[in-house]
């Protein structure tokens, strides 16, 4: 019988964000989180002071009776990853993996035997308990299990259930997302000081602002289109500088980018899929 604990096979930002939101939301107690990495303890004896969690370079002591296990490396750094736990690893154990683009097939013949996995795409702001995450699995996965893997992802913000293959496509919109949008936010910085404004006056009424277009967008039962327009007074300020935006092919740029973003996710998928099972064919 396994304990009821969560192990985070890598400890690096994504990891971190889970667990801030897990421990501060208190929605898991810390000593039920065991923690390892590959680089220096100097990382994880960071986590075990910020959250009180347990961390080990053992990976034994760290997956081994974890009821669920999650995988937090880089996709380039899989293959190893998975080489260093698969002993200690059994098919009543869930994986989740929150890599982008490495397929739940790649994974399970790097662990070389049937298990049940589970993909989530989370985003950093899940240290506010506030990540769009969204979640596909393998058809080894029982409904409890994927309801538990929910519940998770549920307490650091929404879950939304999507089939794998539309995985690479949510990694470059809400995957990467929050970067889109500290770019937008560095922009009307740099914006708002050259027009006039203090840098922390600018911070605070652009962190507000989009705070509050946010919640305008999750509550309203309007489009954004028409949210828009209701800013847009004809021949105002809005008006006027949406006009720019349309000069410059802003919406263009930002669909390129979403859509960059996606076949990076597939490429990355293939390229480390190909390295990684060269010898597991
Ligand atoms: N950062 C994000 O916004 C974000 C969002 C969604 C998904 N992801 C995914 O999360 C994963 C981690 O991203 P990150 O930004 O946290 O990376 P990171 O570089 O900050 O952290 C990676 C961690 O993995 C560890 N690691 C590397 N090789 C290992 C091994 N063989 N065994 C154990 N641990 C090992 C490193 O020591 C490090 O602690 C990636 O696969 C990424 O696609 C990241
Ligand atoms: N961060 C990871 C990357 O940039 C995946 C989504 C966000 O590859």
């Amino acid at each position: 019988m396994h304990m009821n604990t969560i192990a985070f096979v890598g400890a690096g930002s994504m990891a971190e964000a889970i667990i801030n939101g897990l421990v501060n939301g208190g929605v898991c107690l810390p000593e039920y989180i065991k923690v390892t990495n590959r680089s220096s303890m100097e990382r994880l004896d960071f986590l075990n002071q910020a959250y009180g969690v347990s961390v080990t370079k053992n990976k034994q002591e760290t997956v081994g009776g974890a009821s669920i296990i999650i995988l937090a490396m880089k996709p380039k750094d899989v293959k190893a990853g998975i080489e260093s736990i698969k002993d200690y690893v059994d098919s009543s154990q869930v994986i989740i993996s929150v890599l982008a683009g490495i397929s739940s097939e790649t994974i399970r013949k790097l662990f070389g035997k049937e298990l049940s996995i589970v993909r989530a795409m989370p985003n950093t702001s899940a240290a506010l308990q506030r990540s769009a995450t969204a979640l596909a699995c393998n058809s080894a996965v029982t409904a409890d299990q994927l309801k538990q893997a929910a519940g998770l992802f549920e307490a650091i913000g929404t879950v939304t259930h999507v089939l794998e293959h539309q995985l690479d496509a949510v990694t470059g919109l809400s995957g990467s997302g929050p970067a889109y949008i500290y770019y937008i936010a560095e922009a009307l910085e740099k914006a708002a000081e050259e027009t006039g404004l203090e840098k922390e006056t600018a911070k605070a009424l652009i962190a507000q602002t989009l705070l509050g277009a946010a919640e305008m967008l999750l509550t309203s039962e309007k489009e954004p289109a028409v949210l828009r327009k209701e800013v847009t007074s004809p021949g105002g300020t809005t008006e006027a500088g949406i006009e720019k935006l349309e000069e410059y092919k802003v919406s263009e740029a930002i669909a390129a980018c979403v859509k960059k973003a996606k076949e990076r996710s597939h490429e990355l998928g293939e390229i480390f899929a190909k390295n990684a099972l060269k010898e597991h064919t």
